[in-house]
């Protein structure tokens, strides 16, 4: 595992975008992992101005995002497919075709699920997955419990998780109870992984992902086993590793 600190979310998010650049430069058919949140929005900006500035083409990039709502349809707000095409799609040149979400309203969640994971497969797994953390060690929507042989599957959210998003949305009984997301082993067969971390509030699951027994009740310390892992904190979320 490689930790890279770096001052603040400003800086974070350049290096991520820099770093993704250079890979989907790199690669003939980069497959990106991508992330939502509030963590990797800075990284979307600036991959934008790189777009404007002809820094950079999505032309040949396929996209498959971690997760999305149960229930939300691709034109609700705070579904995560709008999220995408809000802060990233619609301003670069990435096709349609090739940016993939799961489908929140799909009459059987399941197969929906089966079909998403089937997707990843065929175009040969990904290439480069972006990841943000919960606060509860979540990775995508993989919350405490959820085994590390996982597939893409659906979770019922946990409390703490629809509070924490509940500030997306009118009210925490807003938030949907139940997402589609990655499983663990689909995260884990990405051939690299950049997790950003910013702010101090998740400096207390920074310093369990990195230090903690590798366990299913705090799912990112899997993460300590995969092969080409860099973790990308602002001091804010590391200062707890720095005075150790
Ligand atoms: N499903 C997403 C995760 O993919 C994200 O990493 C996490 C942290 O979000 P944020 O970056 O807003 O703190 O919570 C959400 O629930």
């Amino acid at each position: 595992m490689n930790i890279i600190t770096v001052t603040d979310y400003q800086a974070m998010s350049d290096w991520a975008c820099q770093h993704l650049i250079k890979r989907i430069n790199e690669l003939e058919q980069p497959v990106l992992g991508l992330a939502t949140g509030s963590t990797p929005e800075g990284m979307y900006s600036s991959l934008i101005n790189a777009y404007q500035n002809k820094q950079i083409s999505f032309e040949n990039v396929i996209s498959f995002n971690l997760d999305e709502y149960v229930g939300l349809p691709s034109d609700d707000h705070n579904s995560y497919n709008y999220f995408m095409h809000d802060k990233l799609f619609n301003h670069i040149d990435i096709k349609g075709k090739n940016a993939h979400l799961p489908n929140g309203i799909a009459s059987s969640p399941d197969q929906e699920c089966q079909d998403y994971e089937k997707l990843i497969t065929q175009t040969n797994g990904i290439d480069l997955q972006i990841l943000g953390i919960g606060l509860n060690g979540h990775i995508g929507f993989n919350e405490p419990g959820t085994p590390f042989s996982s597939r893409t599957h659906v979770v019922e959210l946990d409390d703490l998780t629809r509070e924490a998003n509940a500030r997306f949305f009118a009210s925490k009984d807003d938030v949907p109870t139940h997402a589609i997301t990655m499983g663990i082993a689909t995260i884990m067969e990405s051939k690299e992984i950049i997790l950003l971390i910013s702010g101090e509030n998740k400096a207390e699951a920074l310093k369990q992902l990195i230090e903690s027994d590798v366990t299913e009740d705090f799912p990112a310390s899997i993460l300590q086993k995969h092969p080409n892992l860099t973790i990308v904190a602002d001091e804010a979320a590391a200062h707890s590793l720095v005075t150790k």
